[in-house]
């Protein structure tokens, strides 16, 4: 009864806010755009979006008024739910490498900051940021494409930005629904015809996150932005924001203005994915003919993987599901590391016999897969199995992982084989920097990956993308098959035979009150810091217990046949703890074992500890 009133609040803040046609849900755009589907020139397109824009010119509810005179298209009209007078704190907004905020309203406690004026003032800032960087090449007019998962303030946002760049004088290129992954792959590709490759990229997503959030991601073909960068970005857009509420922002001239164009830019990034199966399976047209692959997209942007991806290549994928783009993500949480989220795509599979399941994220920069008998590939599974695969093309390479990988997949790449496992920190950017990182120093690395289902490749230009991914076990399919038809996921599974996974895996956040007391006036961060090496000299003097020789993060330990790690959130008030065990009294020890040591920290939450260590759940 609670879940479905739940359920009735979020329509009816639907249907207020996106009325619904015939064809679906219809999202309040109000943003005059070309519908050109790539194929007309920049000067084209912004004589249509000029002779269009008059109408919208009086109904902005942005600060950006005489930006809003001075350029073709105005940003979404009537959308934004905060007076242009609101302050916005830019700074925290950052997300680590990321933006995140909250751009729906209704959400008690939650009040939007991620509006249309800030994400206006931070895509002029990128712009602004990325002119900085490309001065030295005599750029002064960039073009700049933006996508968005499925969100329901996607279209609101992906306004915002159009209006943010082309009122700064440069031109963008609208990508509509589309993966995080592709929107950095359009830095890179090269199509004169489609005005690409893009000087910069902007994806609009909060990947897994609740339908009230959303965010931005930031790419160059140097890949995503570091945290520093994005620092830099918020900073200048809290300029930018206070000078447009002053009254003082920069008129461009008509002649200055930011064109807007509209290309199919997923057929483009598909098709590549299609022609790298086709290539490793001997240029067959249809590698996959004869297998069942079923899809969960729950919901998100990555549908695109079944008609233009996996039908081309001649794959029978009934029984794909949650395709259909839903910012409400009604079915489940679109993110491999949820439960819910892994049983959905399990029954499909089994369900209908299928040969293989792939589940992606929201912005399909993660994934994971499940064998036909049901197993799961997925976090230290996957991670071996894409060792697998990758350590047969380069032997002897790194594998570099986050933090929380098990003990087990270290044996597994360094005894099965025959590579190294570089055991770093958590955060899919501090693994690919480290992968990057190692490369420069001489030690190959081919492969960087994070249970978390991020993973990248240095032959996939560092680029984290969880469909490129799910394409590696696709390629291995297909030369299987060349070999034996009849042959199915099988030939994935074997892959990770030998793999030794915990019976018992947990992970339980412990929370710390900012708030309180025994902060003493100091931060979060410095507060978890002592906690840490409280713990680690406690465990200095537990002779039960080792502490993991090499460590970047937290406190690592050994014992009682499993390991367990403490460590601070990347973004959070919170010390994850993640334990991994062979039985569930193993656990049990390990969690003993910390809380002895944390419990004096009164400021940290460890009711959910006690929980896990009086009943094992
Ligand atoms: O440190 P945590 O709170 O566990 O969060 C860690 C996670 O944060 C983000 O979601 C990043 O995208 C992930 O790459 C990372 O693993």
């Amino acid at each position: 009864m609670a879940a479905l009133s739940a359920k009735t609040i979020k329509n009816a803040f639907l249907a207020q806010h996106h009325p619904r046609t015939r064809h679906g849900t219809r999202y309040h755009s109000g943003f005059c755009f070309c519908i050109t589907r790539s194929m007309h020139s920049f000067q084209e397109c912004r004589l249509s979006v000029a002779d269009s824009s008059a109408k919208w010119l009086n109904t902005t509810t942005t600060p950006w008024t005489s930006f809003n005179k001075a350029v073709s298209c105005n940003a979404a009209q009537g959308g934004s739910d905060v007076s242009s007078s609101e302050k916005v704190d830019f700074l925290n907004l950052q997300n680590g490498s990321d933006i995140r905020g909250v751009a729906v309203a209704g959400v008690e406690g939650e009040p939007v900051n991620l509006t249309e004026p800030a994400t206006e003032a931070i895509a002029a800032a990128f712009a602004a940021w990325l002119l900085n960087k490309k001065e030295a090449d005599g750029l002064r007019r960039l073009r700049i494409s933006v996508g968005h998962d499925s969100r329901i303030s996607a279209h609101k946002l992906q306004n915002a930005v159009t209006h943010g760049i082309t009122a700064a004088g440069h031109d963008i290129l609208q990508f509509g629904l589309a993966s995080t992954p592709a929107m950095f792959n359009s830095t890179l590709t090269e199509d004169e015809r489609n005005h690409l490759p893009v000087d910069g990229a902007i994806m609009i997503t909060a990947s897994h996150l609740p339908y009230n959030r959303n965010g931005l991601k930031f790419f160059t073909s140097d890949g995503g932005l570091n945290k520093a960068d994005i620092k830099d970005i918020l900073e200048r857009a809290s300029e930018i924001y206070e000078e447009s509420a002053h009254g003082k922002q920069r008129e461009q001239e008509d002649a200055s203005r930011g064109v807007v164009n509209s290309v199919d830019y997923m057929s483009i990034y598909a098709s590549d994915l299609v022609q790298a199966v086709r290539k490793s399976a001997g240029g067959k047209e249809k590698p996959l003919e004869g297998l069942h692959i079923v899809v969960d997209a729950g919901n998100g942007a990555g549908g695109f993987f079944v008609d233009k991806v996996l039908k081309p290549l001649g794959a029978v994928t009934t029984g794909s599901q949650f395709l259909e783009p839903d910012g409400l993500f009604p079915n489940h949480i679109p993110n491999p590391e949820d439960k819910t989220a892994m049983n959905a795509i399990t029954e499909a599979v089994l369900d209908n016999k299928a040969d293989l399941g792939i589940i992606f994220d929201t912005d399909v920069d993660r994934s994971a897969a499940v064998d036909s008998s049901g197993h799961e590939l997925n976090r230290n599974g996957l991670i071996a199995l894409m060792a697998a695969i990758v350590l047969e093309e380069h032997p002897g390479t790194t594998v570099v992982t986050d933090s929380v990988t098990s003990d087990g997949l270290t044996v597994f790449i360094e005894n099965k084989l025959g590579g190294k496992h570089h055991r770093f920190k958590r955060g899919y950017k501090n693994v690919i920097d480290e992968a990057i990182r190692q490369n420069s120093i001489g030690e190959e690395s081919h492969l960087a990956m994070e249970t978390s289902g991020h993973g990248a490749l240095k032959e996939n230009h560092w680029l984290d993308d969880g469909a490129y991914l799910m394409v590696k076990l696709l390629n291995k399919l297909a030369a299987a098959r060349t070999l034996d038809s009849s042959i199915g996921s099988k030939v994935l599974t074997d892959l990770v035979e030998g793999l030794v996974e915990a019976a018992v895996t947990v992970e339980i956040r412990l929370k710390i009150d900012q708030n309180h007391a025994d902060l003493k006036g100091g931060s979060f961060r410095d507060y978890g810091e002592a906690v840490l090496r409280h713990l680690e000299n406690a465990i200095d003097k537990d002779p039960n217990l080792h502490k993991a020789p090499k460590n970047y993060e937290g406190v690592r330990v050994s014992g009682h046949g499993g390991w367990f790690l403490l460590r601070l959130s990347l973004h959070d008030p919170v010390l994850p703890l993640n334990i991994e065990a062979p039985s569930k009294d193993d656990a049990i020890k390990l969690g003993l074992a910390v809380l002895a040591a944390v419990s004096e920290f009164s400021a940290l939450d460890v009711t959910a500890l006690n929980k896990f260590v009086q009943q094992g759940t």
